[in-house]
């Protein structure tokens, strides 16, 4: 019922063209985050959803209700869409105690009270604030009253809440906290949302689906350990992970066979066609790029068949994980490793990579032409 559809979407301000031809479908129940850098059209989606932009082109349906259909300049209001928005700077009444802020909907509809108070603090827990239901905001830290704007959206349970970088003031500690409170709050309500974020690991690990836009273009709509794992092209590659993905540049052939052989730093790999994607060359010889995820690059302390050697560069140990940088050849190549591991730095080590957890890249097109065999 709360499945919302923007077909052809073109949005421009003035001669920028924020939004090219957008079609995105979320489906009823969806946890769709949408992602990309600063500037790439994040916010301004979720305004043409909300109604508060109107798009030039296009049509948005929500359920089987349309919303918006540019061409007949029709744009339902923002008040008739069912949709709870928390944006960023989130308008608090000042007058209004942090109680008085999160009732007010269910005031208005007139809910018995007992009710209201028993719904007001269920969502002010939630969000670790019960102890401030009687200050005002003006009392309150950024964050605080942050949360009290996510309290106030979630306490009438919407079909559809749109958040946009709700987490961005709350220290790292807090955001992890309310990252979980959210998705267990989606999980329990069924609730459709659409939250925008430029931040990875929020999108990574809270969505059903990343929509992941680059300079007002969807890139990838997939579920999140897909995008992980085969992200389409190299700019999402380099985008999403922490630490970052590994790039090795590689000369690759395609041979008659179908199999395509490719000689790197890695030493060489050969792939066959199984996993291609329709983006492979048919034929001859290309420059390809190897991507490979920090955990799956294995460091050993002893030589062995199929491993490189390199030296290390740098360790960076974080007590639950050691990141360790070793350079072999013309690449520099990061390896994360569970727990605390002893290395020295310019100590030689041999690195071993599984060429069947690699993805592959062209390096002229930067387009996925390998997948990686998905992790169970
Ligand atoms: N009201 C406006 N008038 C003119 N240009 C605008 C307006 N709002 C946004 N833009 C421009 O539209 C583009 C997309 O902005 P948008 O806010 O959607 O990006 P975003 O991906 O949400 O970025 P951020 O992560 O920095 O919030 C930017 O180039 C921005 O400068």
């Amino acid at each position: 019922m709360s499945k919302i559809e923007l077909n052809h979407i073109d949005k421009f301000y003035g001669n920028n063209h924020v939004l090219k031809d957008l079609n995105l479908v979320i489906d009823d129940g969806e946890f769709m985050t949408l992602l990309g850098p600063s500037g790439c059209g994040k916010t301004t989606t979720l305004r043409v959803v909300a109604g508060l932009e109107k798009p030039q082109n296009g049509t948005i349906t929500m359920g089987d209700k349309l919303v918006v259909n540019a061409k007949e300049l029709f744009f339902e209001e923002p008040g008739k869409r069912g949709l709870n928005l928390v944006f960023q700077s989130y308008a608090l009444w000042p007058h209004m105690t942090v109680f008085d802020n999160v009732a007010f909907g269910l005031t208005v509809k007139k809910l018995p009270k007992p009710e209201i108070e028993k719904r007001v603090m269920n969502a002010l827990e939630r969000m670790q604030i019960g102890g401030f239901a009687k200050r005002y905001p003006a009392e309150l830290s950024g964050g605080q009253q942050q949360r009290v704007a996510i309290a106030r959206a979630i306490v009438s349970e919407p079909k559809v809440l749109l958040l946009d970088e709700p987490l961005s003031n709350l220290d790292a500690k807090l955001r992890i906290d309310m990252r979980s409170e959210i998705k267990r709050l989606h999980h329990e309500l069924g609730t459709t949302i659409i939250y925008v974020t430029h931040d990875q690991v929020e999108a990574l690990t809270m969505s059903t689906k990343i929509a992941i836009f680059f300079e007002g273009e969807l890139e990838q709509v997939a579920p999140p350990m897909e995008i992980y794992q085969n992200p389409i092209s190299l700019r999402v590659a380099d985008f999403i992970g922490n630490p970052k993905s590994n790039f090795v540049e590689g000369k690759a052939v395609r041979e008659p066979s179908g199999q395509v052989r490719v000689n790197s730093d890695l030493g060489e790999m050969v792939f066959s066609p199984e996993l291609f994607t329709e983006d492979m060359p048919e034929s001859g010889e290309f420059d390809c790029v190897i991507g490979i995820r920090p955990e799956k690059v294995q460091v050993h302390r002893d030589p062995g068949p199929g491993r490189i050697e390199g030296h290390v560069y740098s360790v960076q140990s974080a007590g639950s994980d050691t990141t360790v940088q070793v350079n072999a050849g013309q690449s520099a190549l990061l390896s994360k490793e569970i727990g605390i591991q002893f290395y020295n730095m310019d100590q030689k080590v041999y690195i071993s990579v599984n060429p069947d957890k690699v993805n592959l890249f062209h390096k002229g097109t930067g387009r996925l032409i390998r997948k990686a065999v998905l992790d169970q």
